[in-house]
C-alpha cells in the first residue's frame, strides 16, 4: 500500500451479469479468531482475502495457529486454521499490525486481553488516528493493562491477563467493535461477561461463538435494551464455516445496477442478517426494484440472492435508528441519492466520523466537488438534493480526495458511473482492504473504470 493509486469511473450503459462478491469482512474477521483459540482444525470456505483479513491472518500466525490457505480441487480458495485452544495464545515475537482494520485491532485486544501474555498493536497511518479507548476502557475495568501514547490511539501495547475480572458493561457508543472486544475478553474469563446495547449490532461474534460451542444467551431489559452473556472458559471446537457474500460489498454494483437504465444484475449468495440489511430495506423505500430470492440459512447466518433492476429512486428521510445496520453503507448511499430525485435526510452519522475516514466530511466534500448540493447539520446528519431520479446523474468531472478509505473510493467510481463527465478518486489502492478486484469485477459487469 505504498503506492497511491488513482483511478477513474466514466459513465456507463447497462450493468448485467451474476457474480459473487468476496465473502464477508466482519465473518472472516471472527472465523480466523475463533479458530485460533478452539481446540482442532477450523476449514472456512469462502474466508474473504482482502488486506484486512489478511492481517487478521498473520496476526494469528504470530500468536501461535496455524492459518493457510489451500487450493482445492475446484480452484476455490480455502483456509485452515488449527487452533491453540482458549487461554493458550503465544506472546507475539513481533507487533502486530493491524493495517487498515479497525475490526481487526479492537476484537483482537479483546481477545489477547484475556491471555497472559504482552502484545503491541500499530496500524497505518488511518487507524493510528482512530480511537480506541472505546475498548481499552472496559478492557481496564476487567484487568487489562494498556500502555501508549497519550488520547488512546495506536500503538498500544496490551498487558492481558489469564485472570481477568467479568464485568456488566453497557456501551456508551452503538458498536459491535466495543461488542466483541469485551465478548472476546470475557472468554478466557470465569464467570459471565455481560454485555448491554440499547441499539442492535452486528450480532457476528454471538453467532459464531455458539457456533463453536461457547453459550451465549440474550435478555431483553425494560427498558428495551438488549444484554448479551458470555459464560467464560468454555471449550471450543474447530468448526467448518461458510462466509457468505459480504452486503457490505454487494452495495457497490447493486447501487451501479439501480443507478444504470437497462440493468439486471443478480448477486449471488449475499448475507441478509437483519443487523446489516439497513442499506437494502432504505433503497426499497426510494422505490429499487431489489428482489431478495432463495433466502436461505447458510451455517447460522441467513442469505439470499439478489436481483437488482434499474429504478428511479426517490428521496426519502433515513431514520437514526436505522445507523447501526447500514453503518458502513452511507458513503454508497449517498452516491444513490445524488442521483435520486428529490432530497435524502441521513440522520445520526456521528459514527461515521470515526471511521478509516471521517466519512461524513469526506462524503460531503467529495459530492460538492462533483456538483451535488449537501448540507452537514450540527447534528451530524447529511442531506444530498439528488439531480433526477430517471438515470440523469451528477455534474462529475472532478477528482474526489479519499483518505485511505475504500468505501470512499468504491462510492465514488459507482457516481462516477452514473455521472456527465467521469469522476476520479485519488487512491483507490485501499480498495484491496475489503473488495479485491472490485475494478476487473465492475468492469466486467459493464462499468469503465480505469487507471486516471
Ligand atoms: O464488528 C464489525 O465487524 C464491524 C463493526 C462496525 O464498526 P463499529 O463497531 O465501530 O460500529 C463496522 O463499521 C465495521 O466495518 C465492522
Ligand atoms: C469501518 C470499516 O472497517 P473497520 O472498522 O474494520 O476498519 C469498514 O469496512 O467500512
Amino acid at each position: 500500500m505504498t503506492h497511491a493509486r488513482p483511478l477513474r469511473s466514466t459513465t456507463t450503459g447497462a450493468i448485467r451479469g451474476s457474480i459473487r462478491v468476496p465473502g464477508d469482512k466482519s465473518i472472516s474477521h471472527r472465523s480466523l479468531m475463533l479458530g485460533a483459540v478452539a481446540v482442532g482444525e477450523t476449514v472456512i470456505h469462502g474466508l474473504l482475502e482482502g488486506e484486512d483479513v489478511l492481517h487478521t491472518a498473520a496476526a494469528m500466525r504470530l500468536l501461535g495457529a496455524e492459518a493457510e490457505r489451500e487450493d482445492n480441487a475446484q480452484g476455490d480458495g480455502v483456509w485452515r486454521v488449527r487452533g491453540v485452544g482458549l487461554g493458550a495464545l503465544q506472546e507475539p515475537a513481533q507487533v502486530l499490525d493491524m493495517g487498515n482494520s479497525g475490526t481487526a485491532a479492537r476484537l483482537l485486544m479483546g481477545l489477547v486481553a484475556g491471555h497472559p501474555i504482552t502484545c503491541v498493536f500499530t496500524g497505518d497511518a488511518s487507524l493510528n488516528k482512530r480511537p480506541m479507548a472505546r475498548v481499552t476502557k472496559p478492557l481496564e475495568e476487567m484487568g487489562a493493562r494498556f500502555v501508549g501514547r497519550s488520547g488512546g490511539r495506536l500503538p498500544l501495547t496490551v498487558v492481558g491477563s489469564g485472570e481477568l475480572v467479568p464485568i456488566t458493561y453497557r456501551l456508551p457508543v452503538a458498536s459491535a467493535q466495543v461488542k466483541s472486544a469485551i465478548l472476546l475478553a470475557g472468554l478466557n474469563t470465569a464467570g459471565a461477561t455481560t454485555v448491554i446495547e440499547a441499539e442492535p449490532t452486528r450480532d457476528h461474534t454471538e453467532l459464531m461463538l455458539r457456533h463453536f460451542g461457547a453459550t451465549v444467551t440474550t435478555e431483553r431489559l425494560e427498558d428495551g435494551a438488549l444484554a448479551v452473556t458470555v459464560i467464560g472458559q468454555p471449550e471450543l471446537t474447530g468448526r467448518t464455516i461458510h462466509v457468505p457474500a459480504d452486503p457490505s460489498s454487494a452495495a457497490f454494483p447493486a447501487v451501479a445496477a439501480l443507478l444504470r437504465p437497462g440493468s439486471e444484475l443478480l448477486l449471488n449468495d449475499v448475507g441478509m442478517n437483519p443487523r446489516r440489511t439497513g442499506l437494502y430495506d432504505t433503497l426499497v423505500e426510494m422505490g429499487a426494484d431489489i428482489a431478495f430470492e432463495n433466502r436461505r440459512d447458510q451455517a447460522g447466518e441467513p442469505v439470499a440472492d439478489l436481483r437488482v433492476k434499474h429504478s428511479a429512486l426517490k428521496g426519502v428521510v433515513v431514520p437514526a435508528d436505522r445507523a447501526p445496520s447500514m453503518i458502513d453503507e452511507y458513503p454508497v448511499l449517498a452516491a444513490a441519492a445524488a442521483c435520486a430525485e428529490g432530497t435524502t435526510v441521513m440522520l445520526g452519522l456521528k459514527e461515521l466520523r470515526v471511521k478509516e475516514s471521517d466519512r461524513l466530511a469526506m462524503v460531503a466534500e467529495g459530492l460538492t466537488r462533483c456538483g451535488v448540493s449537501v448540507e452537514v447539520g450540527a447534528d451530524d446528519s447529511l442531506t444530498v438534493h439528488g439531480t433526477g431520479g430517471t438515470g440523469k446523474g451528477p455534474k462529475g468531472g472532478a477528482t474526489v480526495a479519499t483518505a485511505m478509505d475504500h468505501r470512499i473510493a468504491m462510492s465514488f467510481l459507482v457516481l462516477g458511473m452514473a455521472s456527465e463527465e467521469p469522476i476520479s478518486v485519488d487512491d483507490g489502492a485501499f480498495i484491496d482492504t475489503s473488495f479485491p478486484d472490485f475494478v476487473g469485477l465492475m468492469n466486467r459487469l459493464g462499468a469503465k473504470i480505469g487507471e486516471a
